[in-house]
């Protein structure tokens, strides 16, 4: 059995307050189209950090709207300069980027967690994105189940301060610890109000402000249970200008893949999600999880990227893990985190210089690895990869996307020379990870060629045909 299954070095990672009653499914809110031309996407801010003087906000907000028409659309006071329009839930049709308040998946008025066990959304997404996600194939799909529908995590006090979330059972690679629909899902950036004979300062506070009370709208909507979930996460944004709503949202977000305005590399016109258990989990620079978002189920699934102990606590990464402890500290720093981690706690010179550079190891042994695909007589990364990802599992780094490709690297090389036993083992830990990170198998993760060559060589394990064990 000789087969490699990765043609060039592209494998990649596929890589509360009680309802209000509302009409049958609850209307969505627009935000009405302002003069300046709210359609074109203004500039967003930059939010600050730190301590910012806000005293006189209240007063700019009168300022740039001196006639506050107050309505109740469906439901809470409003402004009228902020939510314009009122359409039935199930509008889809919106001709631009018009900003909606709506509730995914759609739900009966007056709906409990007994009747829809998987909870629902809260949404300010604008309404192109509305439509991206309810034209997901399959949406609604049931949130994913836990094996056996076990308990797998609790949320207690950490030592790391506050609360964090721990397994209740030992994991395996590639569990799922918890699957949850986000309480709220909203814009990432907060666009600009522009306005005459303000600072830039002020028309941040005011720009903030005003993003504050769309933000009250969609937690009015809330159940009286999420809204309580959402109000008791931590805040550590409570002297930058932020309100209660954005300060737990700037301290609880998990980017939404796939969920963008314009281009899905521009942060600024991307999404963020909070959760009620997902968003108890600590900041570590050796995570023992990781996790991803699934439009069809508009839930987001943690797993466990390693196993993991009964009773340890679950992380994730706040930070870029590939710097220094100290960089990672000065990034941590303004969320009131001195990390205690066992990746800051055991950091020397030494694994300040490997994190650093593990990227360009590692895009050595990528460009290797297409020279050897071309060429099996120039000298193949078995070695250099092997090493890489021990060093990265001896340093919790399996967390980072570039460990799959490595992954997927040794496999192919061990498949291609016919080494069935190291092959297989390699290709189930590709398994174990693409599950981990997307959820799904190799095959789904567009890697079905690795996938057949696995069957074939487990149904056929021993390693007769090998070239390192039988060299010609
Ligand atoms: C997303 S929340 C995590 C859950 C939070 N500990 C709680 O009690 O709800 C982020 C906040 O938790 C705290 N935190 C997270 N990771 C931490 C760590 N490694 N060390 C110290 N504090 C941490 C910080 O206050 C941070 O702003």
């Amino acid at each position: 059995m000789k087969r490699g299954f990765l043609k060039t070095a592209k494998a990649k990672k596929t890589e509360g307050i009680a309802l209000p009653p509302v009409a049958l499914t609850p209307p969505s809110l627009c935000v009405a189209p302002k003069g300046d031309g709210f359609f074109a996407p203004r500039p967003v801010i930059k939010l600050p950090y730190g301590k910012v003087e806000t005293s006189n906000v209240a007063s700019l907000v009168d300022f740039v709207q001196p006639n506050i028409v107050t309505a109740r659309p469906t439901e809470g006071v409003v402004s009228k300069k902020l939510f314009g329009r009122e359409f039935p839930g199930d509008t889809l049709n919106y001709s631009d980027n018009t900003m909606v308040i709506t509730t995914l998946p759609r739900v009966k008025s007056g709906a409990t967690l007994d009747d829809e066990p998987d909870n629902w959304t809260e949404c300010i997404l604008a309404g192109p994105v509305k439509q991206r996600i309810l034209s997901t194939p399959g949406f609604p799909q049931p949130v994913e189940k836990t094996a056996g529908e076990k308990v797998n995590h609790r949320v207690g006090p950490s030592p790391f301060g506050g609360l964090g979330v721990f397994a209740t059972r030992p994991l395996r690679t590639g569990d799922l610890i918890v699957a949850e629909r986000p309480l709220l899902i909203s814009k990432r950036g907060i666009e600009m109000t522009r306005s005459k004979g303000l600072t830039q300062a002020e028309m941040i506070q005011v720009s903030m402000q005003e993003w504050e009370e769309r933000l009250g709208v969609a937690l009015k909507r809330m159940t009286d249970e999420n809204r309580k979930a959402f109000m008791a996460l931590a805040n550590s944004h409570t002297e930058d200008g932020s309100g209660p709503i954005l300060g737990i949202i700037r301290t609880n977000g998990y980017k939404v893949e796939g969920l963008y305005d314009d281009h899905e590399n521009d942060d600024d016109r991307a999404y963020s999600a909070v959760l009620n258990v997902m968003s108890r989990i600590n900041h570590s620079c050796s995570p023992n999880t990781t996790h991803h978002f699934d439009m069809a189920s508009l839930s987001f699934h943690l797993r466990a990227i390693r196993d993991t102990e009964e009773g340890e606590e679950l992380s994730s990464s706040y930070c870029n893990i590939f710097q220094t402890k100290s960089e990672r500290a000065e990034l941590l720093a303004p969320y009131g985190i001195v990390c205690a981690c066992t990746g800051c706690v055991g950091a020397t010179k030494e694994t300040d210089l490997f994190r650093t550079e593990i990227t360009k190891r590692f895009q050595k042994i990528q460009a290797d690895h297409l020279v050897w695909t071309k060429d099996h007589s120039r000298p193949n990364p078995l070695a250099a990869s092997l090493q890489l990802i021990e060093e990265m599992e001896k340093e919790g780094l399996r967390a980072a996307p570039l460990f799959f490709t490595l992954l997927a690297i040794v496999a192919n090389v061990y498949s291609a020379v016919g080494h069935a036993d190291d092959a297989i083992k390699y290709l189930e830990k590709l398994d174990d990870y693409c599950r981990a990170s997307t959820g799904r198998s190799m095959e789904d993760n567009g890697l079905g060629e690795a996938a057949a060559i696995l069957k074939e060589l487990k149904s056929d394990s021993k390693c007769s045909k090998c070239l390192v064990c039988n060299p010609v």
